[in-house]
Parts: structure tokens; C-alpha cells; sequence
């Protein structure tokens, strides 16, 4: 299966559980990977005919910056049904990382994987 992804998409928000994390905004990191047949926008070479990644991109940053979720584990939800209904994706993979939460840890969060139903 072919894909559009985009990679180390950072977006600041609100999100945690914590009281001081209430008060603050932090980075997460997005990578996902959205399945899309290639030989479609190839054989036009428009950009019509393809899943702009720009667009994506553009939506899930308006999204996420204006959430104020407690758990990492809702927005990663929300995103990928917004992905999968707004732009019309049969399956996404979705990886939410949140840099700095554990001490000792490069990143933490959740990777899912959605279809449309
Ligand atoms: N599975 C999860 N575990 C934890 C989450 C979360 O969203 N999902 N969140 C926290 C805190 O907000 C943490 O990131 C603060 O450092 C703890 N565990």
C-alpha cells in the first residue's frame, strides 16, 4: 500500500493531567501516514488528483494548537477522525510524541491506526 505521510510535525498546545500542565503549553511531535493509491496523482501530475499533504498539514496544526485535551490518547483519536473523514483517507497511522514528558526519555506517547468504517 502506497502512502502520504508527513514527519515531525510539531505543534504547541495545551495537554496533561498535571496542574502545571494546565498553566503552560508544550510541543508534540506528529508523524502520519496516510494510505493513498500513487499511480492516481501520477498519471495527471495534479495536485487535484492527490492528498495534499499541505492541506493535512494545515488542518491538524488549527486543530491541535486550539485543543486542551488531558491525555495524549484523545487527541491522537481526534486527529485521525478528522484525517479520515475531512480528507476522505481510508487508513491512517498516527504517531503522537510528547517530547520531555519523562525525564530520561527522548519522548513519549501513542501510536494508532484508524480505518475509515
Ligand atoms: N498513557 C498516558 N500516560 C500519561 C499521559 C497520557 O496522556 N497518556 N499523560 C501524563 C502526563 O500528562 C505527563 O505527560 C506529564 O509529564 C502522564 N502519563
Amino acid at each position: 500500500m502506497d502512502h502520504v505521510f508527513i514527519e515531525g510535525l510539531e505543534i504547541e498546545t495545551l495537554i496533561g493531567i498535571y496542574d502545571w500542565e494546565r498553566r503552560i503549553r508544550q510541543p508534540l511531535v506528529f508523524d502520519i501516514e496516510m494510505a493513498f493509491d500513487n499511480r492516481i496523482p501520477a498519471a495527471s501530475d495534479a495536485i487535484a488528483d492527490t492528498l495534499n499533504y499541505k492541506a493535512v498539514s494545515k488542518r491538524v496544526v488549527e486543530y491541535v494548537s486550539q485543543s486542551d485535551f488531558g491525555l495524549v490518547e484523545t487527541l491522537a483519536e481526534r486527529v485521525a477522525q478528522i484525517i479520515l473523514t475531512e480528507f476522505g483517507v481510508q487508513r491512517v497511522r498516527l504517531k503522537l510524541s510528547k517530547p520531555g514528558a519523562v525525564r530520561g526519555a527522548r519522548a513519549v506517547g501513542v501510536m494508532i491506526e484508524r480505518s475509515a468504517s
